[in-house]
């Protein structure tokens, strides 16, 4: 029998991966709020993807709703951790799996916390894609990929079950015995990504074009090893060069979705990726101040917005 999903996210990442499994006949259920029931009940789940649309009608639920499933594929924003976590165990059988795919760490320990922790595996994903004002997912760029694995570093059958279940889908789907590895440097990626076009408020290209751009990015990536290899991590010795060539690859209209967020005037978050890093820098001493200023930027940003909400 194929795995129960239940997608806990309808945005950019999981309706994107959700609306795969379920476009190739998987058994798949989206948890969502009311306002986003009410959306996907009238147009469908719609993908808009450069790897070929897709219109949708998943099965939907709210909490307190009833329904057990095999893998619980988590995918909103950080920020929004505390409201969701406490509705999952309602949905959980005694082998049910979370597949977080978060960009960072942090949310690790704050799963941790709620779950035993054989319960959650390490996932990470590369896909560029976001929300529309019709609720539609717009996927814009060749890459979608997603990784699974178990934190401990062994393989096990639960991890080649999920990964097996996307077999036939429009998706790159693969699993990893150097989960945690790859999710450091996702996160060394993304934090020095999000914190540049956030900061200069635009796209990669005239970053990368500046030389004040292309030094500003390099200290970054150095300030972002040096706490990551405080922590203790096994990291390799290539970390900060595979992120600098990462990031002179993407093409120039490339922007993180914090700042496509920031430009549609959402929540970020800050304190999930530059936060969590300056908190390592302090409780292991290490000099950050590119890092201080990506994150005293975007709360500066946070203020604003709740300025202008009053
Ligand atoms: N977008 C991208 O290109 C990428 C994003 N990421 C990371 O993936 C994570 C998710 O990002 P993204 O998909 O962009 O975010 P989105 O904002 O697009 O999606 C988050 C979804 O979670 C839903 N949600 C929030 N709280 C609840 C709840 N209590 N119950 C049910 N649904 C809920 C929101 O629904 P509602 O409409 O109800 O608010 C929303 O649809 C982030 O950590 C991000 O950094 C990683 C790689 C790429
Ligand atoms: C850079 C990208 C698109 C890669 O997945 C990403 O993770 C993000 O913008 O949040």
């Amino acid at each position: 029998m194929g795995l129960k999903f239940l997608i806990v996210g309808a945005g950019a990442v999981g309706g994107y991966f959700g609306g795969r499994l379920l476009e190739a006949g998987e058994d798949v259920t989206f948890l969502v709020r009311p306002k986003r029931r009410k959306q996907l009940e009238k147009t469908g789940l719609v993908l808009k993807s450069v790897k070929g649309d897709a219109t949708l009608d998943p099965p939907l639920i709210e909490k307190r709703e009833t329904g057990i499933f095999d893998v619980i594929l988590l995918s909103t924003k950080a920020y929004q951790l505390d409201n969701v976590l406490p509705e999952l165990t309602g949905f959980m059988h005694k082998e049910t799996v979370i597949l977080p795919l978060l960009n960072g760490m942090e949310h690790l320990e704050t799963l941790d916390r709620y779950f035993n922790k054989d319960v959650v595996l390490g996932g990470l994903c590369f896909i560029e894609s976001t929300l529309t004002n019709e609720g539609h997912i717009l996927h814009t760029s060749s890459g979608h990929r997603l990784t699974v694995g178990e934190r401990n570093g062994e393989m096990s059958e639960r991890v080649k079950r999920i990964a097996a279940s996307f077999d036939k889908t429009n998706a790159d789907v693969r699993t990893s015995i150097h989960i945690s590895e790859e999710m450091w440097r996702k996160y060394l990626f993304i934090a020095t990504l999000s914190g540049i076009t956030t900061l200069f408020n635009g796209p990669v290209g005239p970053i990368r074009d500046s030389d004040e751009g292309r030094a500003f990015t390099h200290q970054l990536i150095d300030e972002i090893v040096t706490v990551i290899r405080h922590t203790g991590e096994p990291i390799g010795n290539d970390f900060a060069d595979k992120a600098w060539r990462q990031v002179m690859k993407l093409s120039d209209e490339t922007k993180a979705s914090m700042q496509k967020d920031k430009e549609k005037g959402l929540p970020v978050e800050a304190d999930h990726i530059p936060g969590y890093l300056l908190r390592l820098a302090e409780v292991n001493e290490c000099f950050t101040p590119f890092l201080q200023a990506i994150y005293a930027n975007l709360k500066v940003y946070d203020q604003w917005r709740k300025d202008d909400s009053r």
